[in-house]
């Protein structure tokens, strides 16, 4: 197997007849491995990730897997059989045991021949360590073990693109890190685009990340490379408990014995004690995050972001 060349093309999705736009004019081209999707809420991930899963249909725009394009309904359909697809709620069959429901799923994805369904069905159980708790109903399964079975069936028809849509929130730290040592897994020679708020996980497990924001790409590039964007910038200022917090972009607040040690970002030196750090990925996309909604607000209303994708790098 190898990783499909991903390529989207001035992709625009809308909703409510064209009155919610939450994709606008995208470019991107996805590398193999894994690939982290970061933004604020709402920024569009889920959109983007339905659109490569073959659910929605944009409104505008090329989406191309291996120089397929996806656009039309036929291709749509054939590319709904080969990804994966881990949305943030799927809705799994209470009453089903896991290994009924994998079953059921796998004739859906068209695995028809029942000796191949059974066999596959419990080699994804085993993927997921779900094996030894395969009989049980899905009802009775904690939130980390239901994800492993959404992730189970994600896998089922073996996709070279799996896209996952914020598999760990909600997770206990030890689940968090099952679920990424899978995900590392499953990436091999696929292309596993992973959508998440949890900037650590990305940090963890993806060479290359995409951010969006507003619709649109505010950066795509080496993961390492984002931290790039707070170089210099990143601060430690402490203040007595109970003053007014710096008015500045705050990446962490810590207690310490002095007071609270606020991390800011801040082109310029924000206090004369402040002392100067080495930026992370974290604190990269915070000034990123910062950038954006600076620039925005210094554009007039009536011009409104006239350039949909802000390649800040
Ligand atoms: N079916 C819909 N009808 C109308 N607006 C929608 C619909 N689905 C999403 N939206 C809007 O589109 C925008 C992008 O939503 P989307 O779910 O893609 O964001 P997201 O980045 O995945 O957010 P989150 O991190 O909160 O999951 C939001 O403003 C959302 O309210």
């Amino acid at each position: 197997m190898t990783a499909p060349g991903v390529t989207i093309t001035d992709l625009t999705v809308t909703y409510r007849g064209g009155q919610v736009r939450p994709l606008d004019r995208v470019n991107l081209s996805l590398p193999g491995g894994m690939v982290g999707l970061l933004g604020p809420n709402g920024a569009g991930k889920t959109t983007l990730m339905r659109v490569l899963a073959g659910v929605l249909h944009p409104a505008k725009g090329i989406v191309t897997v291996d120089g397929s394009d996806l656009t039309s309904r036929e291709r749509r359909q054939r590319m709904k059989a080969t990804a994966g697809y881990l949305p943030q709620e799927l809705g799994l069959y209470p009453d089903l045991t896991a290994r009924q429901f994998m079953d059921y799923m796998a004739l859906l994805k068209g695995i028809t021949d029942r000796t191949a369904r059974r066999s596959r069905v419990e080699e994804v159980l085993e993927l997921v360590a779900l094996s030894d708790v395969a009989n049980r109903k899905l009802k009775t399964y904690s939130g980390g073990m239901k994800r492993r079975a959404g992730m189970a069936q994600a896998v089922l028809n073996d996709p070279r693109l799996l896209i996952v849509d914020e598999p760990t929130a909600g997770l206990d730290p030890e689940e968090r890190l099952r679920f990424r040592s899978l995900l590392a897994t499953l990436a091999g020679e696929r292309t596993v685009l992973l959508s998440t708020h949890i900037v650590d996980d990305i940090v963890q497990t993806c060479p290359n990340v995409v951010v969006i924001e507003h619709g649109s790409v505010a950066y795509q590039g080496a993961i390492g490379d984002l931290a790039a964007h707070a170089d210099g910038m990143v601060w430690l200022v402490t203040q007595p408990v109970g003053t007014q917090p710096p008015d500045l972009p705050t990446v962490t607040i810590t207690p310490t014995p002095a007071g609270n040690t606020y991390r800011v970002i801040d082109a310029t030196r924000p206090a004369s004690d402040a002392q100067l750090v080495e930026a992370t990925v974290e604190d990269g996309y915070i000034a990123l995050m910062h950038a954006i909604e600076t620039t925005a607000n210094r554009q007039p209303p009536q011009a409104h972001r006239p350039d949909a994708n802000i390649h800040i790098r």
